[in-house]
């Protein structure tokens, strides 16, 4: 798992054709805000979409970028749009978003911002390897609405089978790891909670959001548990004493052994314990979650 730079744990959409909502996307306290031009936007509106999203982007610039990072989901490169989408805010964005990736190939079309490939289809799934191994690609992520679609998946186990085929593609090509699909109800707070708790033993790393009021779930979900916490504090403390002592192996009170990866993940819960517990940081080249 590449975690050696700052993540982003708070993705948050926002429709294209919703421009006075762009301002409150960036000020939920999300990481990343991502202006939607596909999905989100009815097809009628996507020329007007298209024109928010450069035009916030440029006043922006001209502003001086924020904080928040901005992506855009453009539409799907193999359609009718995508290649314009991209002409249009390609240059613009802090990234580009790209739906429904199926082959490497189509990501050659790709330059200036990077980006992150979404695999929603079998094709996309099974090429999930030569998708990631790209190198215009910064990460990857599953669009679990549009896989459930496809493959009439209702089961989450099915569906954890598919998100560790994407955790594993990621993680061989060096990629972050892979944040969660969207939450799809709104309202439904302690079954996202729950969600993203059973997405963090997957190995997956924060999540995407629909909207603001998902983004503190979120967080406090991948906010490591104070039991988490301190286990973790307790690792690297025998750790360092026995660095002081010059002994190699330790053994914890209980008898858990110690070993170099045990210490790196425990100091990396403790590295984001701390991040999760203060308000929304900005991405600081120094921290290592
Ligand atoms: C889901 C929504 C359509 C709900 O909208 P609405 O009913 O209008 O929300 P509220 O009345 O509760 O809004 C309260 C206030 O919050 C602001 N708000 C709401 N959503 C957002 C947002 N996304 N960004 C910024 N601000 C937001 C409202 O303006 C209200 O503010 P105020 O008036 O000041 O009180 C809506 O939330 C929405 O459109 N969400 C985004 C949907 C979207 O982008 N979908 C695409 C991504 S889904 C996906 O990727 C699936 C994937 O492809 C897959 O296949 O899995
Ligand atoms: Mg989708």
């Amino acid at each position: 798992m590449n975690t050696g730079s700052w993540l982003p744990v708070t993705w948050l959409y926002v429709p294209g054709d919703r421009p006075e909502r762009f301002g409150k996307a960036v000020a939920s306290g999300a990481d990343v805000v991502i202006i939607d031009l596909e999905d989100a936007v009815a097809p009628v509106r996507k020329d007007e979409a298209r024109a928010n999203a450069a035009a916030y982007l440029r006043a922006r610039r001209e502003e001086g970028s924020g904080a928040v990072q901005v992506h855009v989901r453009v539409n799907d490169l193999a359609g009718p749009r995508g290649l314009g989408d991209l002409a249009a805010v390609g240059d613009l964005a802090d990234a580009v978003r790209l739906p429904k990736v199926e082959s490497a190939e189509v990501l050659d079309a790709v330059t200036g911002a990077p980006a992150y490939a979404l695999l929603e289809s079998a094709a996309g799934i099974v090429a999930a390897r030569d998708i990631a191994a790209h190198p215009r690609v910064a990460g990857v992520a599953l669009g679990e609405q549009d896989l459930a679609a496809e493959l009439s998946i209702t089961d989450e186990s099915a569906m954890n089978h598919l998100r560790l085929q994407v955790v594993l593609a990621a993680a061989a090509a060096g990629l972050p790891p892979v944040p969660m699909s969207v939450y799809p109800n709104v309202k439904d707070e302690a079954g996202l909670l729950a969600s993203c708790r059973a997405g963090r033993t997957l190995g997956l790393f924060g999540r995407t959001a629909i909207h603001p009021r998902q983004i503190p779930v979120i967080r406090q979900a991948f906010r490591p548990t104070e039991e988490e916490t301190a286990r973790a504090a307790e690792i690297v403390e025998a750790a360092e004493q026995a660095e002081r002592s010059g002994t190699g192996a330790v053994a914890l009170p209980d008898g858990r052994f110690v070993d170099a990866p045990i210490v790196t993940r425990a100091r990396r819960t403790m590295a984001l314990a701390h991040r999760l517990t203060a308000p929304p940081d900005r991405p600081q080249p120094a921290s290592d979650v």
